[in-house]
């Protein structure tokens, strides 16, 4: 059960400002969702992600099935007990993991039979036991179990693929999930418009309460995945959330929002902050960086984070070459911190109608070397 309102449109783009609401609290859009993939956004607290203004983030079915098990998470309540997380969570259906990660066995129109990436296990996922998974993992939006083509596909398979995607949609809407749970479609086609238009009307006659766009951020190139993210956003309904999946740079993500895309998913800030690359309002900044030895800033002296308002690139330049647990976590806060307020200002600019003036200043700022 989940409701949707745009709050705001630019004059000169597709970009708008929105307020999803669900029975786990409101969701301001454009928003940005942390990857929590097996029930922890890696190294950090609820405590610490409500402090960065974390409202949503994502847990993984194939992944939670594998372990713990689904039955164990239902055991605790689910997973917002499970991992004590009072905000929204969205979970992913399994279909791309199974693609992306497991050792395939095969795939037939009733599901995708796999062994288990972690043990070799066999297991068998379908639309209906996605479904199920979901259910017992509480999650408030649900994503319907598609298959993510890899790119590149023959067209011919991609419409045989995307037409399968839409039969486990069905068979997903006919599924019935616990009251506060809504579910989303998934528009296939991979790079061809005429299959993303078919998808995508499939789909919006199935009527979801949100759509995401599926498929894309599978190793095109940029400007692919900017002209058909673009392309399908303007295929989906107006009134309803559109979500990219595995998206992307702090870039991809202010054209995608031009494009009319409200919700955003992707490992890179928080995996880039384990590995010490981090985002800063004037340019990326490698934190191991034999130069930054005696330096007293902070990663970015406009970011108002609990790591930039305590600690200097010294300390963490330290701290990352010492192997401390503790510049992950550190690392993390900024760039999750990063992220979200890159976001939150996008839906300010929004509102206030200089979202264009906004996005150009920031691709400059976000480009120039100037760490
Ligand atoms: C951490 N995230 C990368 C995981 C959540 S988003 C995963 C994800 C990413 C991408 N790029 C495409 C697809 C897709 O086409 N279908 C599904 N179900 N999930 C997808
Ligand atoms: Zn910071």
């Amino acid at each position: 059960m989940l409701s949707f309102v745009v709050d705001a449109k630019d004059k000169n783009c597709s970009a708008r400002a929105g307020t999803i609401k669900t029975t786990h609290g409101i969701i301001e859009t454009p928003i940005f969702m942390p990857v929590g993939t097996v029930g922890s956004v890696k190294t950090l607290t609820p405590d610490e992600l409500y402090e960065i203004g974390a409202t949503i983030i994502l847990g993984n079915t194939y992944h939670l099935h594998l372990r713990p098990g689904d039955d164990i998470v239902a055991h605790f309540g689910g997973l917002h007990r499970f991992m004590n997380w009072k905000r929204n969570i969205l979970t992913d259906s399994g279909g791309f993991q199974v693609f992306s990660l497991a050792d395939l066995n095969k795939i037939t129109e009733d599901g995708v039979e796999f062994k288990s990436h972690i043990d070799g296990s066999k297991h068998f996922f379908s639309p209906e036991i996605s479904m199920e998974i979901q259910k017992k993992l509480g999650s408030d939006i649900v994503m319907a179990f598609d298959e993510c083509v890899p790119y590149p596909s023959e067209k011919s398979y991609v419409a045989k693929s995307l037409e399968r995607t839409t039969r486990w949609a069905k068979r997903c809407k006919e599924y019935s999930l616990d009251y506060h749970q809504s579910l989303f479609g998934i528009v296939q086609g991979g790079v061809f418009k005429d299959l993303r238009k078919i998808s995508a009307d499939q789909l919006i006659d199935l009527d979801f309460p949100g759509y995401a766009i599926g498929g894309l951020s599978v190793g095109e190139e940029i400007p692919l995945m900017y002209e058909i993210a673009e392309y399908t956003a303007q295929l989906l309904p107006e009134e309803k959330p559109r979500y990219l999946m595995g998206v992307g740079t702090p870039e991809d993500i202010l054209n995608g929002i031009s494009f009319g895309i409200d919700m955003f998913d992707c490992v890179m800030p928080t995996r880039n902050a384990r590995n010490a690359l981090l985002f800063t309002s004037e340019g990326r900044l490698s934190i191991k960086r034999a130069d930054l030895a005696k330096s007293d800033d902070p990663i970015d002296k406009n970011c108002d984070c609990y790591t930039c308002r305590n600690f200097s690139r010294g300390y963490l330049r330290h701290l990352y070459k010492a192997g401390e647990i503790l510049a992950m976590r550190l690392n993390t806060i900024h760039n999750l911190h990063f992220y979200i307020s890159l976001v939150k200002s996008a839906r300010n600019a929004i509102i206030n109608g200089n979202f264009e003036a906004f996005k150009n200043d920031m691709l400059l700022k976000l480009n120039q070397g100037g760490n």
